[in-house]
């Protein structure tokens, strides 16, 4: 796909590139990768081609198993809560939208936004973040004093299950908090997409995905749990952290 980008005149890729993230990526190329690796990282314009092929990789690797383990938890948890999962097969019948979705019929589907909400709060396929301290600084409120080059890990799964922050017991799976009592929530309090400029450059993609696949399916089928032996829950922690034993029963409607 670079290749075949790299090979379009740069017209057309700068024509592009607010539309297509290889085009943008492919602009960006430096055009003497040997001046620019002489000068200092700051002064350093534009991408080499391996900081190109390693940006497309990390999408790969930071795309793929998220939004896949966060598919895994939305039908662990649509099994262990029908009456939701009737809600949404409700919303979907509503819109009649048959094998056609239009982006009109995705953005009529609020109660679906709120259990992709209660899915990644509940069932968190990243459990922290970090970032680094780059000025000596203290936290506002405890005084806290932290250093130039520390590490501040925030754990982004403990505060979504922070009774504090929520006014609805936040160990409930319960989507329609997000549509009354903690529909203002802590900015953040929720974050499974991280926060700031260094956030989930992809989370309007996975949100997209999550929305259109599982719309899909619940158009199709419905999920039924499978019994305290194989659909027991529990997680284990991989590169993300993925449910432990799922076993759902399918059924096509
Ligand atoms: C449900 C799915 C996903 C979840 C839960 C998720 C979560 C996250 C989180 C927590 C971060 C760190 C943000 C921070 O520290 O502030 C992150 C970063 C990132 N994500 Fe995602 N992500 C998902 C899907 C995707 C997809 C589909 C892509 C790309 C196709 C993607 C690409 C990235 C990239 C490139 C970064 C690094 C951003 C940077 O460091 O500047 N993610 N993601």
């Amino acid at each position: 796909m670079v290749e075949q980008e790299m090979a379009e005149s740069s017209d057309s890729t700068a024509l592009r590139k607010k539309t297509s993230l290889i085009a943008s990526l492919v602009s960006s190329l430096q055009t003497d990768e040997k001046t620019e690796a002489r000068k200092n990282e700051e002064d350093r314009k534009g991408l080499s081609r391996k900081e190109l092929f390693d940006e497309m990789l990390m999408f790969m690797i930071a795309g793929y198993e998220t939004t896949s383990t966060t598919l895994a938890w939305s039908i662990y948890q649509l099994s262990k809560h029908p009456r939701v999962q009737q809600k949404i097969k409700t919303e979907l019948m509503q819109y009649n939208c048959g094998q056609y979705l239009s982006s009109d019929h995705l953005d009529s589907f609020i109660y679906l936004d709120c259990f992709i909400n209660e899915v990644l709060r509940y069932s968190p396929t990243i459990d922290a973040t970090s970032r680094t301290v780059i000025v000596d600084d203290n936290l506002p409120k405890s005084g806290t004093q932290l250093y130039k080059g520390n590490q501040v890990i925030i754990p982004t799964s403990a505060l979504a299950r922070d009774a504090r922050h929520w006014k609805i017991d936040p160990e409930l799976f319960y989507p329609e908090r997000f549509l009354n009592e903690d529909k203002n929530y802590h900015p953040y309090a929720l974050l499974p997409f991280g926060s700031g400029h260094r956030q989930c450059l992809g989370q309007d993609l996975a949100r997209l995905e999550l929305k259109v696949i599982l719309a899909r399916m619940l158009q199709q089928v419905t999920f039924g749990d499978g019994g305290p032996e194989v659909n027991a829950g529990g997680y284990i922690q991989k590169l993300t952290i993925m449910p432990k034993h799922i076993g759902v029963t399918i059924e096509f409607n």
